[in-house]
């Protein structure tokens, strides 16, 4: 058996084809949905990331304002650019790019975002809003997970979901997704003992760890669905997720790529949850 691959890259295209017309609509009734991305310092990842994103904006009509500020850039100074933003009227959404420097702690910046303007959904209120199964501002690459899994119908509910990573930005918000969803949800991490045992029982595994080749296929559960999250950059410049694609394919139902899988779905829900914003400020 092969399994069917879930192009996120098709999805994101048909997504925001929708999405242009409906930036078209709301262009005429005076909206102008607009995203602000600070960079600080320049790592290469987020570099490709932000200009992933900008070419989006465009596709859609959005603007998409970047501010690039210095590696050196004190958190005071960080949190005087995102209260001018949380001010301007102009901006819809803000998108402050992680990992940050050292000398700046991350969850002090992620909570100076106003939570209405915060469209990577991070901010301890939108996280207790989603936890809660409230509306709000999903984190994009868990909401970009889901959207892949229900436009295939794959069932959800009463599933064995198993989550292996736990970050706050990808691990954590997909379980608590799938668990609104109604599946049996697991987190399996660093400290997990016999791992292999949670993985084979599973009918849907997010694989969120950040090691090329973490999960082969011999591992897996036949016809299991498998969400590869990893972005890892070999040495030889080329971009591969966690997951050994060739022999997980043999095995699984069906299978995200990388590329192309889940990163042009994250950007495609920053997009969307900015235009929400926009909406939700001009009532
Ligand atoms: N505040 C914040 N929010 C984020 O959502 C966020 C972040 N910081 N920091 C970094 C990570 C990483 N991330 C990616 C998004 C899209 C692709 C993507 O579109 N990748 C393409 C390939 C791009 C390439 O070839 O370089 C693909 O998978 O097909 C990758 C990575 C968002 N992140």
């Amino acid at each position: 058996m092969s399994a069917e691959v879930i192009y996120g890259s098709e999805l994101a295209e048909q997504l925001r084809i929708e999405m242009k017309k409906e930036v078209t609509t709301l262009k005429e009734k005076g909206i102008h949905p607009k995203l602000t991305v600070i960079l600080v310092g320049d790592d290469p990842a987020s570099k490709s990331y932000v200009s992933g994103k900008q070419k989006a904006s465009d596709f859609v009509g959005m603007t998409s304002d970047l501010i690039l500020l210095p590696e050196s850039t004190s958190e005071d100074e960080l949190v005087q650019m995102i209260t001018k933003l949380n001010n301007d009227e102009t901006v819809n959404g803000i998108l402050v790019q992680l990992p940050l420097p050292d000398q700046i702690n991350e969850q002090k910046i992620i909570e100076a975002i106003d939570p209405n303007k915060d469209v990577d959904g991070f901010h301890p209120i939108n996280i207790g809003k989603m936890l809660t199964n409230q509306e709000t501002f999903l984190p994009c690459t868990p909401y970009g997970i889901l959207t892949m899994l229900k436009s295939k119908n794959i069932e959800i509910s009463g599933k064995n979901a198993v989550v292996i990573g736990r970050s706050n930005i990808v691990g954590k918000p997909v379980g608590q997704l799938l668990l609104n969803e109604h599946a049996t949800v697991t987190y399996c991490h660093s400290r997990t003992k016999d791992m292999e045992n949670y993985i084979k029982n599973a009918d849907i595994l997010i694989v969120a760890v950040g090691k090329a080749h973490f999960l082969t296929g011999e591992a897996i559960k036949p016809g299991a669905t498998v969400i590869d999250v990893g972005v890892n950059r070999l040495p030889n410049g080329t971009l591969t997720g966690d997951v050994d694609f060739e022999t997980a394919k043999e095995k699984a139902a069906y299978i995200t790529p990388v590329p192309k899988g889940v990163g042009p779905m994250t950007i495609t829900m920053l997009l969307k949850n900015t235009i929400q914003a926009a909406k939700n400020q001009s009532k």
